[in-house]
């Protein structure tokens, strides 16, 4: 229901745009952008939709989740518009990648689920795919920022010069229900002269930590982070975000995270955080 009002609503407000009009407002009228804002987010906060980017670009698929929560919520997935560009994929390999990065990338990747004979073998691993806009984890990365704050990027990737300052791949073990990611720190991140910055440490903590709660219990915020730094990080090294589920109470997800060298032999930052489920609502006042 929720997929076929979307749908509607892209046809009947011409937003598909190339490419390279991605953030342009002119085709559709002011008051139209925020009524039909209002509506997605109305229709997400009625069904009680939950987002779940982890599914990519696959067909329509509700399943109950998140016993751990207590809440009946369910998965929305969406499949892909059939009248726009393939999204852009942050999270795979760009050229700014050291070669370090990259055979961390190649380890994770190659322990990821594969299909095989039309068999899928279930990996523990598996990549999760990065978006400029919070957004587009909804959709598998198609465009819902026509209708809410056309120019909004998510912070960490907010600059399309690769390598300049975030870049990472998150890799989701769903077993263990922890995560790793591969950063690479860029120079526009530098704090003390060399290093990066404790907000720009504290920043991708909270991506990596929010993304796996996230995963866990659906729309979350964080409510609280708690950041020891050890040790610090050389501009353009990479570091390994490890990140895992301490316990779930409630609402609160309580998640762990250390930062490591890439041989895991130093420790640079260890962290907490705890996020607080949301209704979507909850981010527009309704
Ligand atoms: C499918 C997935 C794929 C992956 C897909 C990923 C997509 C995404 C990727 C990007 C990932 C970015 C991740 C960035 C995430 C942000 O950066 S979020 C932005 C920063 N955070 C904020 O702005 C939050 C501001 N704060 C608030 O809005 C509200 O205070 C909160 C946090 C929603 C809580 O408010 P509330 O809903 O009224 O809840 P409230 O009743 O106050 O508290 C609920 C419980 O939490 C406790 N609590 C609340 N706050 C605190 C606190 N600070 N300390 C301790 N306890 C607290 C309360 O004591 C209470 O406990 P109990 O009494 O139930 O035991």
């Amino acid at each position: 229901m929720y997929a076929s009002h979307l749908a509607n609503l892209h046809r009947q407000t011409n937003i598909q745009e190339p490419r390279h009009l991605e953030g342009s407002i002119a085709k559709v009228p002011v008051g139209m952008m925020i009524r039909q804002g209002f509506q997605v987010v109305r229709g997400l906060h009625r069904h009680g939709m939950k987002w779940s980017g982890l599914a990519g670009r696959q067909p329509i698929n509700r399943v109950p989740v998140s016993q751990s929560m207590g809440v009946g919520v369910r998965v929305l997935t969406m499949s892909s518009w059939p009248f726009s560009s393939p999204p852009r994929d942050y999270s795979l390999p760009n050229d700014s990648w050291s070669p370090e990065m990259r055979n961390l990338y190649d380890h994770y990747n190659a322990l990821c689920e594969v299909e095989e004979e039309g068999q899928k073998k279930r990996g523990p691993w598996r990549r999760l795919p990065s978006y400029n806009r919070t957004l587009k984890y909804a959709t598998g990365g198609q465009c819902l920022s026509k209708v809410l704050q056309a120019k909004a990027r998510l912070f960490t990737r907010n600059t399309e010069e690769p390598g300049a300052s975030f870049e990472y791949v998150v890799f989701l073990n769903k077993q263990e229900k922890s995560c790793v990611c591969i950063f690479q720190a860029g120079h526009l991140l530098e704090g003390p002269p060399g290093h990066v910055h404790g907000g720009a440490i504290a920043t991708i903590i909270d991506s990596v930590t929010g993304t796996i709660a996230t995963y866990l219990a659906g729309p979350v915020m964080t409510a609280n982070l708690n950041i020891n730094y050890r040790s610090p990080i050389s501009l353009g090294s990479v570091v390994l975000v490890r990140s895992a589920l301490e316990k779930t109470e409630g609402r609160k997800t309580l998640i762990s995270c250390q930062v490591t060298s890439a041989d895991g032999a130093r420790l640079h930052t260890e962290a907490t955080g705890l996020f607080v489920a949301i209704n979507v609502g909850h981010l527009f006042g309704t």
